[in-house]
């Protein structure tokens, strides 16, 4: 069976002036897999994931979106295949000054020419599918608790029903209680809407629970790449002192042993 490759990133390196980001690194994530994406602080996940949908462009090497190359196509077929992602942005991001209504109607409106009504059921619908009542619609965003603004935030993600989904750091600033929930609406909806994810994350329950594969990156270099278990039981040093600690062992137990 040939795999259906959604992004596709050859012999990639990254350079800002003298800094070295990425060096020479091949990682493909394929149809319907949750990737999770695991480095040190610094150790270039954001601009991995910039340069997947074409807002950075790397120094070497070249990168592929839904099979097309990105360093060949302009700006507008370019605009087209950032269409069918969604991004959860670090912290939810939301604009502070609008509603979650608006919130969530924004790139219905910005990238749709949608019937006014027609976006109202939508906006509700995905409420609904993220597990927010339609009270909540009205709200500023300064008066949802941290879960909250993530499921707003994540409805927004989800509003022009991307195909491939980016979550950075999803259950950052959440309680363990609201973390937990909130991976498994997560795993309900990929279920359900059955999109490709890549996911940046230093969370070991969410690698274990959500994660159908893991990418980590270290050295420049992506050091380790396979299922959490396959993973977990990789000699590098950075993958050692991850899965073998305390936490790792007990969240991946016999995996990391
Ligand atoms: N536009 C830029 N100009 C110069 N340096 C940059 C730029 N973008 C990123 N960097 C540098 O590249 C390195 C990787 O940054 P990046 O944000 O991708 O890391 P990260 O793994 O996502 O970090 P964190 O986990 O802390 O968010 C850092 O040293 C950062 O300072």
């Amino acid at each position: 069976m040939i795999l259906d490759h959604v992004v596709e990133m050859e012999h990639v390196s990254t350079r800002f002036g003298r800094h070295v980001v990425h060096e020479d690194i091949t990682l493909t994530v394929a149809r319907g897999e949750i990737l999770g994406l695991v480095g040190g602080s610094g150790s270039g996940k954001t601009t991995l994931v910039r340069e997947m949908i074409g807002l950075d462009q790397p120094s070497a090497g070249h990168v592929s979106l839904f099979g097309e190359r990105l360093d060949r196509i302009g700006g507008e077929a370019l605009a087209a295949l950032r269409n069918r992602c969604g991004v959860l942005f670090q912290g939810g991001a939301l604009f502070s000054a609008f509603t979650v209504f608006e919130n969530v109607a924004f790139p219905l409106q910005e990238y749709r020419a949608i019937e006014p009504t027609l976006i109202r059921d939508l906006v509700y619908m995905k409420l609904t599918q993220v597990g927010l009542g339609p009270e909540v619609a009205a709200r500023l965003p300064a008066e949802l608790s941290g879960g909250m603004t993530k499921r707003a935030a994540l409805a927004r993600a989800l509003a022009l029903e991307p195909e491939l989904l980016f979550l950075d750091e999803p259950t950052s600033g959440l309680d363990p209680v609201a973390a937990q929930a909130f991976v498994h609406h997560l795993q309900n909806l990929h279920k359900e809407l059955k999109f490709t994810a890549v996911v940046i994350t230093h969370d070991l329950d969410l690698m274990h629970d959500l994660c159908t594969a893991l990418a980590i990156l270290a050295d420049h270099r992506i050091v380790a790449r396979g299922t959490p278990a396959e993973v977990a039981t990789n000699p590098h040093p950075f993958v050692q002192a991850m899965f073998s600690g305390e936490r790792g062992q007990r969240v991946f137990g016999a995996m990391a042993s």
